[in-house]
């Protein structure tokens, strides 16, 4: 088998990460049970870890939960802390023990394909945390990684909802410049056709806005801010999806899929170039500390006799 052969091949037996994020109710945990689902009737089950402590109820057996490493009641207890408080605590907790997660993923990679991960509902406690960027870091350099921005489509109808999500995937997806897909979730209930619209088309945004009644000062920051999402929006994955009903899973795997090619032709390579340019800096820096300790070093031949 030809080099390039053996690579497209280790590509592809290669397990992919999808972190599920997204609002709280937008329905990360219905998805991740109806992917799920929908993976082990293909018989290709998927392997499913819970980050979120404070979760009462899972619908899905998780292969690894952050709730046996961490009692988040009683962290909350211990340290005297608020409930999203004792979640970031739990997370960080969770985080000292990520070798020996990354251990488990390793050893089952042969055997599952997709490595699903809850997060918390509290979406900030993730996506701005030192930890939740440790995981994600730690995740993405070993195994092609997709971010899924899940998104509560019927409550993001109007402009300024639509929006306000909008920006805060965009933030999401600077923050970890992974691959991302936005899933747009209950479309049993409504349809993303309008997102859709409103994301490729400027002036149908723009008339939306026209419709609002109010016509103030909101409705002219949205205007301008809609210039900047414009180019963020060209950069955007996008599926529609019902947890519910299951309808629109087979375009997200196809989206998936498109995504991990992102992973391989841009997101690895950044990646390499980044810790190539560290080592560089590293190499650098010893060097120079090595001239320096040889110039202290150096022989002397002035003392008076
Ligand atoms: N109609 C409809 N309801 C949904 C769908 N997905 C989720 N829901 C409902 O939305 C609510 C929130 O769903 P969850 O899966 O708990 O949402 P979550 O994002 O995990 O919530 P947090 O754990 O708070 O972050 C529940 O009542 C679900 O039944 C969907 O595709 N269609």
């Amino acid at each position: 088998m030809s080099e390039e052969n053996q690579e497209s091949k280790a590509q592809n037996d290669a397990p992919v990460n999808i972190i599920m994020i997204g609002m709280a109710g937008s329905g990360k945990t219905t998805l991740m049970q109806r992917i799920n689902a929908y993976l082990h009737e293909r018989k290709t089950p998927p392997y499913v870890l819970n980050l979120d402590p404070a979760v009462t109820k899972l619908p899905f057996q998780a292969n690894i939960d952050i709730r046996d490493t961490v009692d988040y009641k009683q962290v909350m207890k211990e340290y005297g802390l608020g409930p999203n408080g004792g979640i970031l605590t739990s997370l960080n907790l969770f985080t000292t023990k990520l070798d020996q997660v990354m251990q488990i993923v390793d050893k089952r990679a042969g055997e599952n394909k997709y490595f699903l991960y809850d997060t918390p509902g509290q979406i900030e406690i993730f996506t701005w945390s030192a930890s939740g960027a440790i995981i994600t870091n730690t995740l993405a350099s070993t195994y092609p990684t997709v971010v899924v921005y899940v998104v509560d489509t019927p409550r993001t109808a109007s402009p300024a909802t639509f929006m306000s999500n909008m920006m805060y995937a965009c933030s999401i997806l600077y923050k970890t410049q992974l691959p991302f897909l936005v899933a747009f979730n209950k479309t049993d209930v409504v349809s993303h056709d309008f997102a859709v619209s409103w994301m490729t088309d400027f002036e149908a945004f723009q008339q939306a806005l026209r419709g609002q009644e109010d016509e103030g000062f909101m409705n002219s920051l949205m205007n301008s801010m809609s210039l900047v999402l414009d180019e963020f929006y060209n950069h955007l994955r996008v599926v529609g999806v019902s947890a519910m009903t299951g309808q629109g899973l087979d375009e997200f795997f196809v989206k998936i899929d498109e995504a991990v090619k992102e992973y391989y032709e841009e997101y690895k390579p950044a990646m390499q170039r980044q810790m190539e340019k560290k080592r560089d800096a590293e190499r650098e820096q010893k060097k120079e500390h090595l001239q320096r300790l040889m110039a202290d070093l150096s022989v002397t031949d002035g003392k008076e006799v």
